[in-house]
Formats: C-alpha cells, sequence, structure tokens
C-alpha cells in the first residue's frame, strides 16, 4: 500500500548569508503519522520546521503541501493553506498581554462569521483538548508553568482544527512526568484528530514514546529515515552515538519497565 505524503520536501536549499544550513534536503511527513525530527544542535531542525511552514525562504528546491508548492504560494491563497496547519513553538510564543483563551482565540479572529461566544466558546475547547484546566483560560502567560505555557500554545496551534501539526521540541524544559503526560496527549491528539505530526526533537524518550518514524538530520540533509529500530541498525558515528549511547539505554530501559 503507498502512503500519501501530506508534506514533500525535494532538494532543499537554505543559506544565511555563506552558511548553508541544509543542501539538496529531501523528506516526505506521511498522512497520520508522527515523524521525529533529530540531529545534533544547529543542524537545521528548527529551519527546516520555519522553511516548511514559510518563516524561512529557502534559496532553492520545492516544498509541496497536500500536493501544492507552499513556496511559490502568496495572499488569500497562502493564507487560506496555512489555516491546515498549526504550529507549536519552543517557548509557546504566547501573547503575553493576552490570556490563554484570548491567545488562542487570536487564530480564530480569522474566521468569518463566528460569534463572540463562539470564538470564546471554541478557544476554551481547544484549551480543554490540550489538557489545561478551566482556570488556566483567564491566566495570563507570566502565571503559568513551563509545562502549562506550552499546552496554552499546543491549544493555540490546535484553534483551526489542522491537519498537521508542528511541534518545536514539546517536551525540552519539562520535568520527566510531565514530559511523559505530554508524550501521551501528542499521541492522543493524533489518534482523536487524525492529525499528521511533525515533531522536533532532543527527547529520546519521546521518540520512544510517540514516533511512527524518526528522520536524522546531519551533513546538511536528511542523512536517513525510519522506524526506531531500523534506527538501531544505521552505522554513522553520529546516528549510532545517539541511538545507543547512556541516554538511548535509559529511554529503552524505561519503555520496557513501563510496559
Ligand atoms: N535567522 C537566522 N539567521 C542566521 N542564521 C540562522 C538563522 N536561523 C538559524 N540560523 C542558523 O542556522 C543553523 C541551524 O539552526 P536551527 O535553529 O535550525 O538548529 P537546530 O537543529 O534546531 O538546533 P537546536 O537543536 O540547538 O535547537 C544554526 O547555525 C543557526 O545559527
Amino acid at each position: 500500500m503507498t502512503r500519501e505524503a501530506v508534506i514533500e520536501v525535494r532538494g532543499l536549499r537554505s543559506q544565511f548569508g555563506d552558511h548553508v544550513v541544509h543542501d539538496d534536503l529531501d523528506l516526505d511527513l506521511y498522512r497520520g503519522e508522527i515523524l521525529g525530527v533529530v540531529g545534533g544542535s544547529g543542524t537545521g531542525k528548527s529551519v527546516l520546521l520555519r522553511s516548511i511552514v514559510g518563516l524561512n525562504k529557502p534559496r532553492a528546491g520545492e516544498i509541496r503541501v497536500f500536493g501544492k508548492d507552499v513556496t511559490r504560494l502568496t495572499g488569500a491563497t497562502r493564507e487560506a493553506f496555512e489555516r491546515r496547519w498549526g504550529v507549536m513553538f519552543q517557548d509557546g510564543a504566547l501573547f503575553s498581554s493576552l490570556s490563554v483563551r484570548e491567545n488562542v482565540e487570536v487564530p480564530l479572529r480569522a474566521v468569518p462569521g463566528l460569534s463572540d461566544t463562539d470564538r470564546r466558546g471554541l478557544a476554551e475547547l481547544k484549551v480543554a483538548m490540550a489538557g489545561l484546566p478551566v482556570s488556566a483560560n483567564d491566566k495570563f502567560p507570566s502565571e503559568l508553568s513551563g509545562g502549562m505555557r506550552k499546552r496554552a500554545g499546543l491549544a493555540r496551534s490546535l484553534a483551526l482544527d489542522p491537519e498537521i501539526l508542528f511541534l518545536d521540541e514539546p517536551t525540552a524544559g519539562l520535568d520527566p512526568i510531565g514530559a511523559a503526560a505530554f508524550d501521551r496527549l501528542i499521541v492522543e491528539l493524533r489518534d482523536a484528530l487524525n492529525l499528521s505530526v511533525f515533531l522536533v526533537t532532543h527527547d529520546l524518550d519521546t521518540l520512544h514514546a510517540c514516533c511512527d518514524r524518526v528522520a536524522v538530520l546531519a551533513e546538511q540533509r536528511v542523512l536517513t529515515t525510519g522506524t526506531m529500530e531500523e534506527m538501531m541498525q544505521v552505522d554513522h558515528p553520529w546516528v549510532h552515538e545517539y541511538f545507543h549511547g547512556p541516554r538511548a539505554r535509559a529511554a529503552i530501559s524505561g519503555t520496557a519497565e513501563s510496559r
């Protein structure tokens, strides 16, 4: 059975001045999967995410989302397309002067015909789906813990019922129990909402708990993709060290214990 790619990146080149971050990079995200994107610091995981969602202009290459090259879309067509994905940035990227509910209402303001009451209700629904208590709705970002801020960012990324969810290091800075709860939430949301998930992470536990496939960025491209089992067989120094090092062994035994 052929899998449907909802994102197809082909021949991507990303560059800042003389600094080439990606060169001839190819990557697919398949419908319904959770893809973990890993790689050493500075290999361009965030730049790749930002390039796909249009925050970074590629020097060359194609980025097709649902079959359309999004690098060529402009104006209203582009905006309509952007409603089909949600992005959760590492720090939540919340507006500090708005409450959690108001933050989630921001993308909903683009939806025509919604009354204030409808918008408020929809925002509260997304806040609940992100696992926050009702009391979080009226809180400001500065009144939230790091984990709650991440959930608020997640709620906002879900505001427009996206088909693709981009998560940039969702568990960074969380304690292990909070991180494990977030991993479960990602899987539950993918299953309940039929999401395809592009997940940038350094967290081996997250890879074990959530990801159907892993893509490794190294040497300015996607070096290899595959399941966690397949990653264990890859004969490349960084990949081997990452998937067989002491932290990898701890993550594997942690997964086994939790079963
Ligand atoms: N706007 C920018 N201007 C100049 N250089 C940039 C810009 N954004 C990213 N870079 C550079 O691109 C490279 C890749 O950055 P990126 O943030 O994608 O790395 P990463 O793989 O996500 O790293 P980490 O795991 O540490 O978060 C880095 O060398 C970074 O300094």
